[in-house]
């Protein structure tokens, strides 16, 4: 294995449960973070806005809510969890005013460091704790004894112990019972863009909505095609998730793996994969991140057009009618 992994052994509890914590925002990650630390025996407060909608939800689970600018004053270690195109002027306007030297800077991905709109002073730690998961997972995985894995990264490191005391944060929230790998902002920034916008989120939003409409727009039932190519999806990445691809082919028919091995290729192209590396090459280049803070400071119409557009589709009506019919499926 050509990475170092970190496990719970290898992580010190007790140098996170030494701090005063600010986790700034309380939405997907934000409410894993506090809630799994606070369950971990650390010092925890909320940093909200007054007018914020998530500050009910922190107050009703127990925690401390108070101003992002407060939690920043109080806290020696400060993990920003708001959206990435919100971090700078919150970085601005309520964290850098009340930064001292010694305190850690701490982000939840590393968009903000790797392309420049935060600069913290040299005299703070900046590292990253990063799950390799969706924040309900994170909290979900937490509390059942399990954990998602994560990424740690160290921008600086004037205290000289950046690395421990990320790995004891990657532990506070369960990481590290999974693995903690470390890397660099960039990497984690970059293979993090690249994943979601081109398997995790993009590519397989595309192709379930295409082979849905391939199946209706052919004249089969709309339910017949939610359950094939949206439903049973889960179930066939279950399995890759325990045994990998080859894990996933031993399970399913051989009829099914002929398809896949002789079909598969014709739907990803070599032209859908030359398109895989204009995508990345966006990230590398940083007009992905470039394009994506003019839209969010123009108040994102594109996102919010194309947004209305992916929930209007077919495929959620009938998806929203079957789900409700599986009390099992949350
Ligand atoms: N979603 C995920 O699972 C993952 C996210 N990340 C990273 O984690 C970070 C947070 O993302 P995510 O959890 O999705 O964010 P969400 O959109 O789920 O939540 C954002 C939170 O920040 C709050 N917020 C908004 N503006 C401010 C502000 N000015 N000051 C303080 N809080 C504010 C929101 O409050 P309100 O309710 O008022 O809007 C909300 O509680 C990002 O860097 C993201 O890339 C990393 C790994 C996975
Ligand atoms: C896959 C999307 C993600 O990167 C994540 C949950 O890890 C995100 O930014 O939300
Ligand atoms: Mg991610
Ligand atoms: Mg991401």
């Amino acid at each position: 294995m050509s990475v170092e992994m970190f496990y719970d052994d290898d992580a010190d509890l007790g140098l996170i449960q030494a701090r005063k914590v600010a986790i700034i925002g309380y939405g997907s990650q934000g409410h894993a973070h506090a809630l799994s630390l606070r369950d971990s025996g650390v010092d925890v407060r909320v940093g909200l806005p007054e007018s914020s909608k998530s500050r009910t939800k922190a107050a009703d689970e127990g925690l401390r809510v108070v101003t992002p600018a407060e939690a920043a004053q109080e806290a020696d270690l400060i993990m920003i969890l708001a959206p990435d195109t919100a971090q700078r002027s919150i970085y601005a306007n309520d964290i850098a005013p009340h930064l001292r030297s010694g305190d850690a800077l701490y982000f939840g991905h590393g968009f903000n460091i790797r392309y420049g709109l935060i600069q913290p002073p040299a005299d703070v730690d900046v590292a990253m704790v990063a799950p390799k998961g969706p924040g309900h997972l994170v909290r979900r995985q937490f509390v059942d004894g399990r954990g998602v894995p994560c990424l740690i990264a160290v921008e600086q490191d004037p205290s000289g112990s950046a690395q421990a005391l990320a790995l004891s944060y990657a532990k506070g929230i369960g990481g590290a019972r999974a693995g903690v790998i470390r890397t660099t902002f960039a990497e984690e920034t970059e293979t993090d863009l690249f994943g979601e916008q081109a398997v995790l989120c993009g590519g397989t939003s595309a192709l379930i909505q295409n082979a849905f409409e391939v199946l209706t727009e052919a004249g089969y039932a709309p339910e017949i095609a939610y359950f094939e190519v949206l439903h049973e999806l889960k179930l066939i990445v279950d399995l890759m998730y325990e045994g990998g691809i080859a894990g996933q082919r031993y399970s399913v028919s051989d009829t099914a793996t002929y398809g896949d091995l002789t079909r598969g290729p014709r739907v990803i192209t070599p032209a859908v994969k030359e398109e895989m590396r204009k995508v990345l090459a966006e990230v590398q280049d940083g007009s992905f991140a470039r394009e994506w803070v003019a839209e969010d400071e123009a108040g994102r119409p594109n996102y919010t057009k194309l947004e209305q557009e992916g929930a209007s589709h077919p495929i959620e009506e009938v998806g929203s009618r079957l789900r409700k019919l599986m009390a099992w499926v949350r």
